[in-house]
């Protein structure tokens, strides 16, 4: 009897989506106004969910208040308030897409889950905007 257990979390982050490697002019044609040179923002919202057997004893599957911790360890604290760009060294030399910050959000929380969990990670760039990532 395998249970889903989410958290949901918020941070707010500035970024902009261009490649140093490309021209101005590429940059705005592929990315638009994401691409303005100083930067935006969003207000991001993060749903972590871990999957697994309901342990007899305590009845969790994961204590939520050792997920949360979690998330703020590894999401809110080296995120909310920052420039992705900037601030955050894995964005250094990676476009700072909701595609690449669902995935090394999951990277990090799935080193804190316990192997015999999944875990999925759901991201709202936008409240029109999200997605998934489950470690595929
Ligand atoms: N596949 C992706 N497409 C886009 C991403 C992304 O990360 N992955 N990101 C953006 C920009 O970050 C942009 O800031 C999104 O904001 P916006 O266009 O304002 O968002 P909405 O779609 O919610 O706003 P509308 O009012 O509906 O236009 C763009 N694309
Ligand atoms: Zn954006």
């Amino acid at each position: 009897m395998r249970v889903t257990v989410s958290r949901k979390s918020h941070f707010n982050a500035a970024h902009r989506l261009y490649r140093k490697d490309w021209s101005m002019e590429k940059n705005d044609s592929v990315f638009g106004k994401c691409n303005n040179a100083n930067f935006h923002g969003h207000n991001y919202e993060v749903i972590a969910s871990v999957t697994g057997e309901i342990d007899p004893e305590t009845g969790y599957v994961i204590d939520i208040k050792e997920l949360a911790q979690y998330i703020y360890e590894e999401v809110e604290l080296p995120l909310d308030h920052k420039n992705l760009n900037l601030d955050v060294p894995e964005f250094a030399n990676l476009n700072p897409t909701a595609e690449h910050i669902v995935v090394v959000i999951w990277n990090k929380l799935r080193k804190r889950v316990k192997s015999e969990h999944e875990l999925e990670v759901v991201l709202y760039e936008t409240p029109r905007n999200f997605v998934s990532y489950r470690g595929q």
